[in-house]
């Protein structure tokens, strides 16, 4: 069975498989996103339990943005939903569960923009399971992001360039504010073997697990099955000489 003093610490999902789910049943895309949206609720539900520090979930990349238009006009409404839902910030008040997220904010609706903020700032010290969500998220941009908050600081002679160092970098990424903000565990759902872009600096010594399973059909023992792959892993982190 499953250790406590083994679980990891922060677990990063990317939640991929929602269209060939939809697909195989004769469901409707949207239904998928909607099916999947269900699924990150189940796993929530199921990190706090585990007392897992922090899950980072990976909703829309910035290559999504290429997709139909009423796809992302669906995807954008479904985080609104979930983000503004009174009754979703009862039970995350209940289990103690905070909320942020990260991601290019500036081109998302003003709607948006504020439920998400506003979801943040009322669950802010909640001291449980931290949900951070990917949203218009990329990690190069993340990267290049944090890079010209350096070279400003340098600049206006805040920063010596001798001084900089991971440390340095790692409080300019949009994760700075998670308390274990790199990914112990990486799973990726529905068989693709690929990071997409995703939180490119945090993931240098993440495990990574991928499942078969597209993202909507997995269950309790499919995370289960992921956990139990992490456990009797040994972090070398590069360093061990054999
Ligand atoms: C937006 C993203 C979380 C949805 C993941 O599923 P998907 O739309 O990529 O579905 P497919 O990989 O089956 O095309
Ligand atoms: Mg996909």
């Amino acid at each position: 069975g499953l250790k406590l003093e083994l679980m990891p610490k922060h677990v990063a999902v990317i939640m991929d498989g929602h269209r060939r789910w939809a697909r195989q049943k004769g469901l409707s895309v949207e239904q998928g996103h909607r099916a999947g949206g269900e699924k990150m609720k189940v796993l929530t539900r199921l990190c706090n339990q585990w007392r897992i520090k922090v899950l980072t979930l990976f909703a829309f990349s910035t290559e999504n943005w290429i997709r139909p238009k009423e796809e992302v006009d669906f995807l954008m409404e479904l985080c609104l939903d979930l983000a503004s839902s009174q009754e979703n910030l009862d039970e995350w008040t209940r289990d103690n569960i905070r909320f942020s997220f990260i991601g290019d904010k500036s081109i998302l609706s003003k709607s948006l923009r504020e439920a998400l903020i506003l979801r943040e700032e009322t669950t802010k010290s909640n001291s449980g399971l931290h949900v951070m969500v990917a949203l218009n998220y990329s990690g190069r941009q993340d990267i290049l992001q944090a890079t010209k908050s350096i070279a400003s600081k340098v600049n206006n002679g805040h920063l010596a360039v001798k001084d900089i160092d991971n440390n340095i970098f790692e409080q300019e990424l949009e994760t700075h504010r998670a308390e274990f903000p790199e990914p112990d565990l990486l799973i990726r759902t529905s068989g693709e073997q690929r990071i997409s872009n995703f939180m490119l600096w945090q993931l240098a010594y993440t495990e990574l697990y991928f499942a078969k399973k597209l993202f909507p059909d997995m269950e309790q023992e499919d995370f289960i099955d992921a956990l139990k792959s992490f456990q009797p892993r040994e972090r070398r982190y590069g360093g061990s000489q054999k």
